[in-house]
């Protein structure tokens, strides 16, 4: 049991009370004291309001599932059930149109149209990793990934192929055609690339000298004029340099001697304290606050095991090269950060109240994490985060205009608390409720003035989907949700909305995580969608997948793409709601086999069980797991609330028995018990079903599934996460 100190009637876990008091704030300018008490103030009136938002949820859904169980209200009508909505206040009514105001955004967020990277925050490892994929080698992730086959002697081995190398650098070589074409010839057929009179000169096998078409996308170089070292361009404000070092195996294959094709890859990056970690108390959460101030100070660093090496990992320095007219220019090192705070529905024993209640988390997460942004703000870091010196908070699962007007005033009251100028704070609001998607253009309002950006969380938003509607009837397979119509309404209504609300030029729209982290190849082939949607940033799940995502930003220009659309929103106009809230029912259920209905059964529990015991075990947030087909999909706390809400769903609708559900979760633990075998540290949950806390968790988010609030699944992670923490 953590010891605690009494601050301003606030029980602070000696944990955090020693973060805060030793590491935190010394260097931000603030007094202790004068901390703490803000912290009282806010949590004195921002909890009891928290509370009542919760309470509204619970509410609505009652009210929406009574509606669909009310007889007069079958055969379901589509304007009948938007009117009852109307009425509860779930749909609100849309005011004027206005613009965003937000200001300080960083060109990363508002100019540039990039790859947003998201890493767990508790795995500082990751976390450090994921801030340095600022830049990436395209060299390596075509090498290590399936975007290159296997086909005629191209093998991925363990030292260097040189077959598998040369389709790496011919396909490099395209894309440089492709974005930096030259006046004459190939990239292919390049034997050196100089400056000379401030243009590249580019001399091909030919002896032939020719340049880029478009000259100015040439912008710096390192090294000597005549043998550089690296030379930089620049396409769609996206930065490639060519890395040219002669004593580099591969570029001893390249008569240009080209080493690697650098790209600028994670422009920016979200550092994740929710659906990606398992931080259950004081304990995890001093940690988790603990790398983000190593980060906002610049300091944080992890020493691990690599390739058999023990190898320190640090933040990279910015990198430096010598424009045409020969001055310095320096380019971030590092991705820019934002943090996802968690939302609204959790509490935390971080801190406790006089009468020991958990204070809510999210407020705590403003709080702190903010705190620790002071150091980034105030110079006292090694490096800068913001050069425009705002914080950049990411708020998940907001219900409605309402919960954004709470954070906004959270926010503002947190500033001012701090001595911040109020709105330093940017908001990016996950549109992945369906009362968010629904209200957009409200919640957007709610945040105008520090909103940078919005993003379509679709895996939270399928399970708000399932479980809103929980009581229409049986919805749809898992894997056809993507054809549904309400996603291609919510995903193109973001996008209108966001546009129409002035985001252009100001802040990121956003769209979602490519969840299949080894297919990259399917990636480069689906992925291009996003940029082409007006969207312009898009969730990766790793460094690699960033480098090879932003192929895409140099291919699509999203700026014009964005022009365009707002020009066609000028001349016609949109009704999308309806389809927005067409509930993703089954269609032809009758078409389903027997077979079909345990496959999807057995599918969602394989992927359930194998992120579930990880998260109680191992503390694991997020989790790469092989589906029945044994492909790896990235599980998190999103992905489970879909499968745990769907089984739940059809189990409710008599699509499947009780009996069957737990004939499935055994004979699946053994499945995933047997995928874990080569982990030392894994604890079978077969044979013992009844004693495994992690196997009862699981049980517990299906038959209990009904019962959670929004069908989310960390109240009963955490519960099982404590409880298998005190016995161990
Ligand atoms: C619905 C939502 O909310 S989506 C947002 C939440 N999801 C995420 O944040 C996904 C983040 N991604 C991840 O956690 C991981 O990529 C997983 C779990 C999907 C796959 O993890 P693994 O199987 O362990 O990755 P894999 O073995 O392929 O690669 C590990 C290497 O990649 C790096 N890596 C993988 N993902 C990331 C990441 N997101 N950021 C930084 N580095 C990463 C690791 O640092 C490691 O490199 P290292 O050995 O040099 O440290
Ligand atoms: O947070 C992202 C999501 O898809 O949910
Ligand atoms: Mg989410």
């Amino acid at each position: 049991m953590n010891k605690r100190v009494i601050k301003h009637g606030y029980k602070v876990a000696e944990s955090l009370y020693n973060l805060v008091e030793h590491e935190v704030l010394p260097g931000t300018g603030l007094d202790a004291e004068d901390f703490w008490q803000t912290l009282a103030y806010v949590f004195d009136e921002f909890t009891p309001k928290n509370q009542a938002l919760l309470a509204t949820r619970e509410e609505m859904q009652a009210k929406i599932d009574a509606w669909h169980l009310d007889p007069n209200n079958q055969p379901f009508e589509q304007q009948k059930y938007q009117d009852f909505l109307t009425d509860i206040g779930y749909i609100v009514t849309e005011k004027e149109d206005f613009s965003i105001t937000t200001t300080y955004v960083d060109e990363e967020v508002a100019k540039v149209a990039g790859p947003q990277l998201v890493v767990p925050l508790m795995n500082a490892r990751f976390a450090l990793n994921a801030a340095n994929a600022r830049w990436g080698s395209l060299y390596d992730a075509l090498y290590g990934t399936d975007v290159i086959g296997e086909d005629n002697g191209a093998t991925v081995t363990k030292n260097y192929n040189p077959i598998r190398g040369a389709r790496v650098q011919a396909y490099a070589r395209r894309f440089l055609d492709d974005v930096l074409p030259l006046t004459n010839g190939s990239h292919i057929e390049v034997t050196s690339y100089q400056v000379a009179d401030g243009k590249l000169v580019v001399t091909l096998q030919n002896a032939q000298q020719v340049s880029l078409v478009e000259q100015e996308k040439f912008v710096a170089f390192k090294g000597d004029k005549q043998n550089p070292s690296a030379i930089l361009f620049k396409n769609n404000g996206l930065h490639i340099e060519i890395k040219i070092d002669p004593s580099v195996p591969v570029a001893k294959t390249d008569p240009a001697s080209v080493a690697d094709i650098i790209l600028e890859s994670a422009l920016s990056t979200i550092q994740d304290c929710e659906d990606s970690i398992a931080a259950v108390d004081a304990e995890d959460k001093t940690a988790v606050y603990r790398n983000w101030l190593g980060l906002m100070k610049g300091d944080l660093s992890e020493t691990l095991e690599k390739n058999g090496v023990s190898i320190t990992r640090t933040l990279n320095e910015d990198r430096s090269y010598t424009t045409l007219d020969e001055q310095e220019l320096t380019l971030p090192g590092r991705s820019l950060l934002f943090v996802r705070n968690v939302g609204h529905l959790m509490t935390n024993d971080a801190v406790l109240t006089a009468d020991d209640k958990e204070v809510p988390e999210g407020i705590l997460d403003g709080l702190i994490t903010t705190l620790i942004s002071l150091h980034d703000l105030k110079g006292s870091s090694k490096f800068k985060n913001s050069r425009q010196g705002s914080i950049y908070i990411v708020k998940p699962k907001m219900h409605g205009p309402e919960e954004v007007a709470f954070s906004n005033a959270l926010f503002t009251r947190i500033e001012a608390g701090l001595g911040l100028a109020t709105n330093t704070i940017k908001m990016g609001i996950m549109d992945e409720e369906r009362r968010t998607s629904v209200n957009l253009k409200e919640c957007i309002r709610a945040a105008k003035d520090r909103l940078a950006f919005i993003n379509t969380g679709f895996l939270d938003r399928t399970g708000d989907e399932i479980h809103t509607s929980m009581q229409a009837g049986p919805m749809a397979r898992k894997e056809l949700m993507k054809n549904e119509q309400w996603i291609d309404a919510y995903e193109n209504r973001n996008v209108r909305i966001g546009l129409q609300a002035g985001l252009k030029g100001k802040a990121q729209i956003g769209k979602g995580m490519w969840a299949i982290p080894d297919e990259m190849s399917a990636m480069l082939t689906n992925k291009i969608g996003h940029p082409e949607s007006g969207a312009n940033c898009a969730w990766v799940p790793s460094p690699t997948a960033a480098t090879l995502h932003v192929l895409h930003y140099h291919k699509v220009n999203v700026v014009e793409i964005q022009e365009a659309m707002l020009e066609q929103f000028s001349q016609s106009n949109s009704n999308d709601l309806s389809a927005l809230l067409t509930i993703p029912l089954l269609k032809n259920k009758e078409s389903l086999s027997a077979e079909d209905i345990q496959h999807e059964l057995d599918n969602n529990v394989q992927g359930l069980l194998g992120y579930v015991v990880r998260w109680i075990d191992q503390g694991t947030g997020c989790s790469k797991v092989p589906d029945i087909d044994n492909v790896g999909r990235m599980e998190d706390r999103a992905t489970l609330r879909i499968s745990s809400q769907h089984i739940c769903n059809w189990l409710h609708h008599g699509m499947l028995t009780k009996e069957q559900v737990i004939e499935s979760l055994q004979r699946m633990a053994k499945v995933v018990d047997q995928q874990n075998i080569t982990d030392a540290s894994y604890e079978p949950m077969a044979p013992n079903f009844n004693t495994n806390i992690a196997f009862n968790a699981a049980m517990d988010l299906i038959f209990k599934g009904k019962e959670q609030p929004s069908g989310y699944t960390e109240p009963l992670l955490h519960q099982r996460r404590i409880e298998l923490k005190a016995v161990n």
